[in-house]
């Protein structure tokens, strides 16, 4: 049962390398679509897509989509290129999905790319993807509905903690590799930023949309033909949307900066259909929304969403989304960094090292190992987990806490104990890392109290949101060594006042907030945005809503 006509990404003479990004964005919007078509009105669909070469076929991809914003695929029998996501599927089966709470392996990238390299196909093919529904489903366990002849696992009903993450600082500065797209290898999933990859022809032609097949957004505001609007604070600049983001956003939206909306008010306001949030701005108060009438959809570039007020927004008929796929191996390796500079006390040692005034080096100047220590994580969502993924490559005894305990299966993958109480972590723990969401509950999680229960040994590590922790009384317990030492990728304003006592402690180590400050996650945080804002205005599956609590 194909698709009339059946959607076809075509990519010429590219290897798979040069097609990256735009086949995770067409993939992505293809299994949308599918799911649309096959079951409009239900919250679960699927659909296949076939990987074909011009001489053979790869792969047949079978997706279910949960309006949990999951994707789960399948991908004929073969494995994980990672080997980190087992489900409850059969020996032959493996499954996994783009995102969390069973995304253990990355991204659809990944997913291409190991049936790629399954087929030993090496170099430049033509590639193809075609989407064609699934035979109609069975139902599943849970009422989820399943492929047939051999479903794919039912989801499980996980937590689904969002740890917050940070802010990620823009830095394109490798355009030898690729500019915005990237070289990333293997893992995560280097996403091109582009769907006219780098000296590759383009698997979209430039300037039509993402998704051939996908209906343009309807709407008034719009006339034949036109790309729906999104407003942007600008492009570059001190604060603007890196200019390859923002030749990615025009492949897809017409772009409206702030200057321009004040500068034609009356028009532009018409045509506004969507914010792209980059680095918290445009700031979204009261009186913007007020000022866009055709407003559906602010699409958050990075996960946090604490600089939104989402009920506010919510007043105004108008979704939030976020990008919690492209931020979580970033933010996990940034925690990794911190913890093992911390230990190793690093940004001293590199002082040291390079100081005119250092004549020898001193024999008793010692760190502290990660390898073998405890490490207790305070929330154990995406982030949380790839951290724990981590760690236990450094053969740690992991505590976590979370809102919710994860399911046996996953705790047993990284071998991650749970602790219902804080407080035991925090006894235990040499190392606590907070990858936590700001929210009223979380607001200064730790403080005198929760610092007086550390070790005297232990090290805090913080990497989601500098209001997680009282700084004032951080600063008291550094300096008073109630705890050894922390590492923060943030803080409270950001940054500190230049005078601020943190900024002056020599157990203490600061970075601007750069857990997804990588070429390769604004890119894929742009394009999980994209897909996101395309997804509302075509009035699909969102990928990531955030729903106001
Ligand atoms: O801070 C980063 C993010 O919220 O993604």
């Amino acid at each position: 049962m194909l698709f009339s006509p059946p959607r076809t990404l075509q990519t010429s003479g590219q290897s798979l390398a040069d097609t990256r990004g735009s086949d995770t964005t067409q993939l992505s919007c293809c299994l949308l679509e599918l799911g649309q078509q096959q079951n409009p009105s239900d919250t679960q669909s699927m659909g296949n897509i076939e990987l074909r070469t011009s001489r053979q076929l790869l792969f047949t991809f079978s997706a279910m989509l949960y309006r949990t914003s999951s994707i789960f695929i399948h991908v004929g029998s073969q494995s994980c290129p990672k080997r980190m996501t087992t489900t409850r599927s059969s020996s032959d089966r493996m499954a996994w999905s783009t995102c969390h709470p069973l995304c253990k392996c990355g991204s659809m990238y990944d997913i291409l790319a190991a049936g790629w390299r399954a087929c030993g196909t090496t170099g430049m093919m033509a590639l193809e993807l075609t989407a064609s529904p699934l035979p109609r489903p069975s139902r599943g366990a849970g009422g989820h509905r399943a492929p047939a002849p051999r479903p794919p696992p039912s989801p499980p009903s996980p937590p689904r903690p969002e740890p917050s993450a940070p802010r990620g600082r823009p830095s394109l500065t490798d355009r030898s590799s690729g500019g915005a797209g990237g070289n990333r290898k293997g893992g995560h999933g280097g996403r091109s930023a582009s769907g006219t990859a780098r000296g590759g022809a383009a698997a979209i032609p430039r300037g039509s949309r993402a998704c051939p097949g996908l209906p343009r957004p309807r709407s008034q505001v719009m006339a034949e033909g036109e790309l729906p609007a999104v407003l942007i604070l600008d492009i570059g600049g001190t604060h603007g949307v890196l200019e390859d983001l923002a030749a990615l956003l025009k492949k897809h939206f017409q772009l409206i900066t702030m200057k321009e909306f004040l500068a034609n008010k009356e028009e532009m306001s018409k045509k506004i259909q969507s914010v792209f949030v980059f680095e918290c701005r445009p700031t979204i108060n009261r009186e913007l929304l007020e000022s866009l009438p055709n407003l559906k959809v602010i699409g958050n570039s990075g996960v946090g969403v604490d600089h939104l007020d989402l009920k506010m927004i919510s007043s105004f008929g108008v979704k939030v989304t976020n990008t919690p796929h492209a931020v979580a191996d970033p933010t996990a390796d940034i925690g990794m960094a911190l913890m093992l500079a911390s230990a190793r006390r690093l940004v001293e040692g590199c002082q040291i090292a390079v100081s005119p005034d250092t004549r020898s080096f001193a024999v008793d100047w010692l760190g502290v190992e990660v390898t073998g220590a405890t490490l207790g994580i305070i929330g154990m969502g995406s982030i949380g987990y790839k951290v724990a993924q981590r760690a236990r490559a450094f053969n740690m005894r992991i505590l976590y806490h979370n809102r919710n305990r994860r399911r046996k299966e996953e705790e047993e993958a990284v071998g991650a104990h749970y602790c219902a109480k804080m407080k035991d972590l925090l006894q235990q723990s040499d190392f606590v890392m907070l990858v936590v969401n700001l929210t009223p509950e979380t607001h200064k999680l730790i403080g005198k109290k929760e610092l007086g229960l550390m070790k005297p040994t232990a090290t805090l590590i913080n990497i989601s949101r500098g209001a997680v922790v009282d700084q004032d009384a951080l600063v008291e317990a550094l300096q008073n060594k109630v705890i050894r030492a922390a590492a923060l990728d943030v803080t409270y304003p950001e940054p500190l006042p230049r005078d601020h006592p943190l900024l002056n402690l020599n157990n203490v180590i600061i970075t601007p907030h750069i857990g997804t400050a990588t070429v390769q996650a604004i890119c894929m945080m742009a394009e999980e945005a994209i897909a996101n804002m395309l997804a509302v205005l075509n009035g699909r599956p969102i990928p990531s809503e955030v729903f106001p609590k």
